[in-house]
């Protein structure tokens, strides 16, 4: 299978990392970008083809992944309809809606819209993935081969539920990172040095993320395991709840799913 990556910025980087690192012949894999350090970047890194213009060849694929902001999804996708023959289109773009990337692309509907994340790059990754009836079953098996290459898939069954994907998983790697960089900020403050401080917050995320992937029981019945009455858990746990922590990142990711529906009607207007 041969796949051309439209944007080769921060995500393909992750989605072509991941492939290449699965054992995808980076023969088979190019990208067209417009930056002349992204193009330096990803060749030098994967050993892939990249153009920085849309050059008829690069279209010479199976699978087209459209990996452009939101934004710049119209644009880009214009020099591309000439070239549309059979090949089956996977959008990794937030918010955007099929039936708009559909009337882009002159009316193709061999769409699949995906939401993968940034831990793709080490096959860590986890994508949403919505086709529409169009896409046929060998389809569809292209887009998941390609997608579980660098981490697992669930298919959505409703195109809506994507924002929502797109605000959980999508952008769930930030909040993660974020919780890093807070106990990492806590562990100096309290003395430690910098790479003690990386160590001790890195190794228990991990720890804690492993334990509850590979346990029985809900994240709930881990946390009051940790926590003895009277103890040190208790104390951090109620004093991020008078900071209302937990209400704040459902908030936060309420908000994300928010914007995502959001971007879809801007977009949508185009
Ligand atoms: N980052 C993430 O964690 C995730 C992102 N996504 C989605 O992935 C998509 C890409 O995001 P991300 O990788 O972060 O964005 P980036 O800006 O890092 O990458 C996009 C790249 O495409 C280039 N580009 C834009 N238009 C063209 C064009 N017409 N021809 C060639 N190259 C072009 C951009 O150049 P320039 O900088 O000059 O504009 C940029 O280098 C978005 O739609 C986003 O919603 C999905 C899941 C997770
Ligand atoms: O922030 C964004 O819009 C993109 C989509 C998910 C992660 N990054």
């Amino acid at each position: 299978m041969k796949i051309t990556f439209l944007g080769g910025g921060n995500m393909a980087n992750a989605l072509i990392g991941g492939l290449v690192g699965k054992g995808f012949a980076a023969a088979d894999i190019a990208a067209v970008e417009r930056e002349p350090d992204n193009r330096a970047k990803l060749e030098a890194a994967y050993g892939i083809r990249t153009y920085a213009g849309p050059d008829a060849e690069a279209w010479n694929c199976d699978l087209i992944v459209l990996a452009v902001k939101p934004q710049q999804m119209k644009e880009a996708c214009a020099p591309l309809l000439p070239h549309l023959r059979q090949q089956l289109v996977v959008s990794i773009a937030a918010g955007l809606r099929l039936a708009d990337l559909s009337r882009w692309l002159g009316g193709h509907r061999r769409l699949v819209r995906t939401m993968p994340n940034t831990p793709a790059l080490i096959g860590a990754g986890v994508t949403g993935l919505y086709a529409l009836p169009e896409v046929d079953a060998a389809g569809r098996a292209a887009a998941e081969r390609v997608l579980q290459a660098v981490g697992s898939t669930l298919w959505i069954a409703d195109e809506a539920l994507m924002d929502s994907v797109t605000a959980v998983s999508g952008s769930g790697p930030a909040y993660v990172f974020l919780f890093i960089e807070a106990l990492q900020q806590a562990a100096l403050d309290l003395g430690f040095a910098p790479e003690q401080a990386r160590q001790l917050a890195i190794e228990t995320t991990l720890g804690a993320a492993k334990l509850a992937a590979q346990s029985a029981e809900p994240a709930s019945v881990l946390r009051e395991r940790v926590t003895s009455k009277g103890g040190t858990t208790a104390a951090a746990l109620a004093k991020m709840d008078e900071c209302g922590v937990l209400a704040g990142i459902v908030a936060g990711v309420i908000a994300a799913d928010a914007r995502g529906r959001e971007l879809g009607e801007l977009l949508g207007k185009d």
